[in-house]
């Protein structure tokens, strides 16, 4: 058993494991799966840093019992990493080693972590970073269904983002290949509940329904651009199964005081995503097409000095507006605010940001104003 100072996790012995070791050190842990050990390592012959994803094989620590089906998924999800190694937004498979109890997947290292920890850090993203995020997510999309691949796991805890926060599409690991869009017919429920596409459900409870396919991933796709928006998912509730049927049925808010800074087009591409029928739902090409994704954000170019001066106008009217604009806005009054805070912007954001603080995202839930657990402590205050 090797272990490093910082961490108490053993990494694989060496007999088990010499392959990796030749080529590789194992550094610090940064991240554990269900039945993983992720962690960072440097390439001894380029010096280069990756992140390797030790997985245990064995269901007993000597070895003795070996999970071919875990070995089994893991071949496959190699299988499918190679077939999308050329896309940008993929993560790439670096290296792999399998030794008698462990597999070990080397793979390009993600230091800005999971889009999951970046969402909880800024609470919600604007409509020019939404459309950064989601026109490469759709790009990557329609990069694997092209393949007929559908990942079936689209969630923003398995989208990374590298040094330049670009999205890194990983966890392939329910990633299956299909030749039509009704092939999957498991009755197993695949990937997250809050994620899952309302014919994937169905399918799980109904043996007689069709199968589904490719539109599951768009499904997600549009849960998580809500997600990035709102800064809640658009289905939850504590209770599974009604979250389940809240899916199944499509029932979700774009009218609630989180949708008023949010633009009509993006809305509306939100609403085209989240279709219930798959079949009506938008495919990734379809969505590059779409007004919020093919919009063209203003890239920097070169010096050009009319356009400077032109946008030194812009400047100047601009600031004379806020001026006599700022000047003109109503006055907070305290009723205003006790009546209804999250209403008021400013507000709106501070409670955000403090409850994504203490509680993390999940505490935002559908039919819940966060507002109302601000209000309920300032009621008592009041009242005594
Ligand atoms: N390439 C990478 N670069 C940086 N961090 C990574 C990389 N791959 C994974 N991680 C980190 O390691 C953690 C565990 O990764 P892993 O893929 O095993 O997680 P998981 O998807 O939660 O597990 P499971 O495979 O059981 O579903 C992730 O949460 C992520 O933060």
């Amino acid at each position: 058993m090797v272990l490093l100072p910082d961490d108490e996790d053993p990494l694989p012995d060496l007999d088990f494991a010499k392959d990796f070791y030749a080529k590789y050190d194992a550094k610090e842990i940064l991240g554990k799966g269900a039945s993983s050990v992720v962690r960072r390592c440097v390439e001894k012959s380029t010096h280069k840093e990756f992140a390797v994803k030790i997985i245990d094989i064995t269901n007993e620590g000597d070895g003795s019992l070996i999970m071919e089906n875990q070995r089994l998924e893991t071949l496959k999800e190699i299988q499918i990493l190679r077939l999308c190694a050329q896309h940008p937004n993929i993560i790439e498979l670096h290296d792999s080693f399998e030794s008698e109890t462990f597999m070990f997947l080397v793979f390009e290292l993600c230091k800005k972590g999971e889009l999951f920890d970046y969402m909880t850090e800024v609470v919600t993203l604007s409509e020019k970073r939404t459309r950064q995020i989601m026109r490469q997510l759709m790009e990557v999309i329609a990069f694997i269904h092209s393949k007929m691949i559908v990942h079936r796991d689209l969630k923003p805890e398995n989208i990374l983002l590298d040094d330049n926060f670009n999205i890194k599409l990983s966890d392939f690991g329910f990633a299956v290949i299909v030749a039509h869009d009704e092939d999957i017919d498991t009755g197993e429920l695949f990937g997250t509940p809050g994620y899952m596409s309302p014919e994937s459900i169905k399918r799980s409870m109904y043996p007689n329904v069709p199968g589904y396919g490719r539109p599951a991933d768009m499904w997600a796709a549009g849960v998580i651009m809500y997600s990035l928006l709102v800064g809640s998912p658009p289905f939850y509730h504590r209770n599974e199964l009604r979250m389940l049927r809240m899916i199944m049925e499509g029932k979700y808010s774009v009218s609630t005081a989180d949708f008023q800074d949010i633009s009509e087009t993006a809305i509306d591409l939100i609403k085209k995503l989240l279709v219930v029928d798959p079949k009506e739902r938008l495919t990734a090409k379809e969505a590059l097409q779409h007004p919020f994704l093919a919009r063209k954000d203003k890239m920097r170019e070169g010096f050009d000095p009319k356009r400077k001066f032109k946008g030194w106008v812009y400047v100047m009217i601009a600031s004379r507006y806020l001026q006599i604009s700022h000047r003109a806005q109503p006055t907070i009054s305290i009723s205003r605010v006790r009546e209804n805070p999250y209403a008021v912007r400013d507000f709106r954001k501070l409670i955000d940001s403090g409850a994504f603080k203490i509680y993390g995202h999940w505490v935002k839930k559908r039919g819940q104003n966060r507002a109302v657990l601000f209000e309920n402590v300032l009621g008592k205050e009041i009242k005594k």
